[in-house]
């Protein structure tokens, strides 16, 4: 093989692919199989996201609206613990012990997740996120983090990124299959820009979709600790305490910038219009409108 198609191709070392969509190697092609037949309880939440689109961030919200003791900071909770990896679990969880409701977060596309959940069982929140900052993000923390592969350059990672060579595979299949098929899903779609625009509007759609009826204060306080400021404070949201096998290899924080229009400070005008050239013809299918920065929509 060349020099540059090896460089294209995500190493082993690091992911499989499982249907068509790459994982981590800390889980296996038979969890994930497995998860087809994962029962799914009608009261049972899935925090759905492509990677660096606001998992975390969501993982958070829903804690605090679901959790008093992690409102009033009476419990302290790591994340992953309180909202389980579906298909990355670490920690082997108990996922039939966890109280009612059950949070899982998962990066599936639609095709792999339980066979109940495509059958409108249980809801789905899906975050997306405009994919230029989803690029950017995910090139810094594939250099924060051990169990993904650094790829120092900018433009091999945004090539790889562009052909859906890394850890969950295309940005546009993940978010252009979940629009396709949301009749399946009891779902809501969310966007981060829209987060980031208006958190309490989020906050408020989060909870009528769940069913949660929180006073004005407490919906304050869920707005107020979920803010990028707040949660950067935050050890818990920064994975302060991660177990070995996922520890952070680099400088920084997980919550490292928070922004829309992060992308304009690392790619080149050659790299978005080449960005641009792949994807924004696609991008334009999409339903989800997504805002390239604060001041412009499309
Ligand atoms: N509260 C809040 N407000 C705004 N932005 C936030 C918040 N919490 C997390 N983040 C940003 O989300 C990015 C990480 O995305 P994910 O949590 O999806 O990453 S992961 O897939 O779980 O690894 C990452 O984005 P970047 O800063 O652009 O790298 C985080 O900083």
């Amino acid at each position: 093989m060349s020099d540059n198609r090896l460089a294209m191709e995500p190493s082993k070392e690091f992911v499989f692919n499982y249907k068509g969509c790459y994982f981590a190697v800390n889980t296996t092609p038979e969890h994930v199989a497995s998860l087809e037949n994962f029962e799914i309880k009608d009261s049972d939440i899935f925090i759905t996201t492509y990677p660096k689109s606001g998992t975390v961030w969501t993982q958070n919200i829903l804690s605090l609206i679901l959790h008093k003791g992690h409102r009033n900071g009476t419990e302290n909770m790591e994340t992953m613990d309180r909202i389980p990896w579906l298909e990355y679990n670490i920690r082997n969880a108990d996922f039939d012990s966890l109280p009612s409701p059950r949070v899982f977060v998962t990066h599936l596309p639609y095709y792999l997740t339980p066979r109940d959940l495509r059958n409108r069982k249980g809801r789905v929140i899906y975050v997306s996120r405009n994919p230029k900052d989803v690029l950017v993000s995910y090139y810094h923390f594939s250099k924060f983090i051990v169990t993904l592969e650094e790829i120092p350059d900018f433009n091999i990672f945004m090539e790889r990124f562009l052909a859906g060579k890394v850890l969950a595979s295309a940005w546009f299949d993940h978010v252009s299959g979940w629009c396709n098929h949301a009749k399946d899903f009891n779902i809501l779609f969310l966007t981060y820009e829209e987060m980031k625009k208006d958190l309490r509007s989020a906050v408020l759609k989060i909870c009528n979709f769940i069913g949660k009826k929180l006073s004005e204060e407490e919906i304050e306080s869920v707005v107020r600790q979920a803010t990028f400021e707040n949660m950067q404070k935050d050890p818990r949201a920064n994975y302060a305490n991660m177990p070995e096998d996922l520890a952070i290899k680099g400088k920084g924080r997980f919550l490292r910038k928070g922004t829309v229009g992060d992308w304009k400070n690392t790619m080149t005008v050659a790299q978005n219009e080449r960005f641009d050239e792949v994807l924004m013809d696609k991008i334009k299918t999409l339903p989800i409108k997504f805002t390239w920065d604060l001041e412009s929509e499309m």
